[in-house]
Formats: C-alpha cells, structure tokens, sequence
C-alpha cells in the first residue's frame, strides 16, 4: 500500500475523513453511510468512493462504511499511530502564533522545538516548546530526528535556513516565507500563503456565484490550484 501512487488531490482529503471518523468514533457511532460522510466533510460521494477505491476500501452497499476500520486504516496511512515531531525555524510573530496553537486537535503532531537569533528567545519555553539558538539547529535535528520543519524567518534568510534544514536531515518542509527555496529532489516543500489563499477566495466569490463547494474541481483542470500548491 506504500507503494501505491495516490492523487495527491486525494492525499490532500483524507485528513479530512480522518478527522470526520475520529469524531464519530468517539460518539460511539459504528458505521456511516456515505451520503452521511459526504454531507459532513462537504465532498461528493462520487469523488469520496474514487478516494477510498485507491485504498481498496471498503464499504459495503446498505451497510455504509464501518467506522472504527476505516479510521485505523487512514490513521495508519497518515501516520497517525506514531509522533511527528516538528521543528519550528524562526520563533517571531508567526512562528509564535503557530506555537500556541500547536496543532492541538491533533495528537500525534507537535512542534517539538523552536530555533531564533534572538537572546530573550534562546533557552526560554514557550507553550511547553524549549526555544534554541539557531546555531544548534542542525544538531539538535539530527539528535531529535527531527525530520519536518515549519519555516517562518525573513524571507532574507529563508534558502540559507531550508540549506541548513536539509543538513540536518529534514525531509518536509512547510515554508510561510514567500521565498520559493531550492532544496535536493528527496525534501518536500509546502508553500503557505494566506494572501493567495484569500485572493483565491474572493476570485471565487466574485466570478463563481453557483460554485458547488461539494463538486471541488481536480486539480489537474484547475488552474487556480498552481497558486495553492507547490510540487
Ligand atoms: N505565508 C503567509 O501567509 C505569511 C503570513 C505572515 C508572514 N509570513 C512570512 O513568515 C515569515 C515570518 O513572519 P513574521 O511576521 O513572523 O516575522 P517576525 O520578524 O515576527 O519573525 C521572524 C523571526 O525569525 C527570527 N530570525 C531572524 N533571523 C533568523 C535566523 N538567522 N535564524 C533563525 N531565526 C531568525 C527573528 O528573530 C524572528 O523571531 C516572513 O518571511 C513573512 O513574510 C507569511
């Protein structure tokens, strides 16, 4: 199933089910229908049966999806049954939005360590997350096998930093920095950026009055998706 080359349309989706399943398993629900599915994650059955078809999965017509199955195989697809520890690269006012927030609706992801330049940053603990010298980053990578960052420094140092970030061994990088940086073909880069994301919106608002939010477009026929993601 590793091997297995999914959409990444459809690899962008399932945290989505996952999340939807994890909240009916906990209300004790055992199966789903996929009409209900579908009206909660806002995605149209169609496209959510050609999702779950790439994992062979597993819905049995009357019955719907049995739910405890279908979240302990996303959550084993998404890695969900081991910790990611993530690296947080610049510790200003992003960075430190990020930091409070630490993906708590999530309990297998969290920034483990915060790296800055400044002195009143360096050796403090913020949100329970030891802040250290940016000079030590590489190491303390590699000791902690680190191997996500999140960067949100100047834009100045932004390709010096995802350099460094590649040194120490990370394999996935989400850049807020509107620095397109240049790392070796085996490192991932997200790019985020919410003045895009905005824009995208209101394009959307203004030139698709009767846009159907469940029909989302694949991304290989929509141009817009060229300013959302980065390969
Ligand atoms: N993508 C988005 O939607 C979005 C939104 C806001 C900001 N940004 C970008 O995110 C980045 C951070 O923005 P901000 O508002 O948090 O800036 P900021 O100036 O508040 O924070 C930057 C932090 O990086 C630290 N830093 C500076 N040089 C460093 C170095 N060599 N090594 C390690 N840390 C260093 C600074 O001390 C500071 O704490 C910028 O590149 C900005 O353009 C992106």
């Amino acid at each position: 199933m590793a091997d297995k080359k999914i959409p990444k349309a459809t690899a962008r989706r399932l945290p989505l089910y996952y999340r939807y399943l994890r909240f009916l398993h906990e209300a004790g629900k055992e199966r789903v229908s996929s009409a209900k599915l579908s009206e909660a994650v806002k995605v149209d059955s169609a496209t959510i049966r050609r999702d779950f078809s790439y994992f062979g999965a597993l819905g049995k017509r009357g019955y719907g999806y049995d739910v405890e199955a279908l979240m302990n195989f996303f959550s084993k697809t998404l890695n969900q049954d081991r910790l990611t520890n993530v690296a947080l690269i610049g510790v200003g006012n992003l960075g430190q939005a990020l930091l409070n927030y630490n993906f708590r609706r999530n309990n297998n992801i969290r920034i483990s360590a915060g790296f800055d330049v400044k002195d009143d940053l360096i050796g403090t603990i913020h949100q329970g997350v030891p802040i250290y010298d940016i000079n030590e980053m590489v190491d303390q990578l590699e000791m902690q096998q680190i191997d996500v960052a999140i960067l949100t420094v100047p834009s100045e140092i932004a390709q010096e930093m995802a350099d460094k970030l590649v040194k120490g061994g990370v394999r996935g990088i989400m850049n807020f920095t509107p620095i397109r940086v240049t790392v070796p073909k085996e490192v991932r880069v997200h790019n985020v950026d919410l003045t895009n994301e905005l824009q995208t919106l209101i394009y959307f608002i203004n030139y698709y009055q009767d846009f159907d939010q469940n029909a989302e477009p694949e991304e290989d026929d929509n141009p817009l998706n060229d300013l959302f993601y980065n390969d």
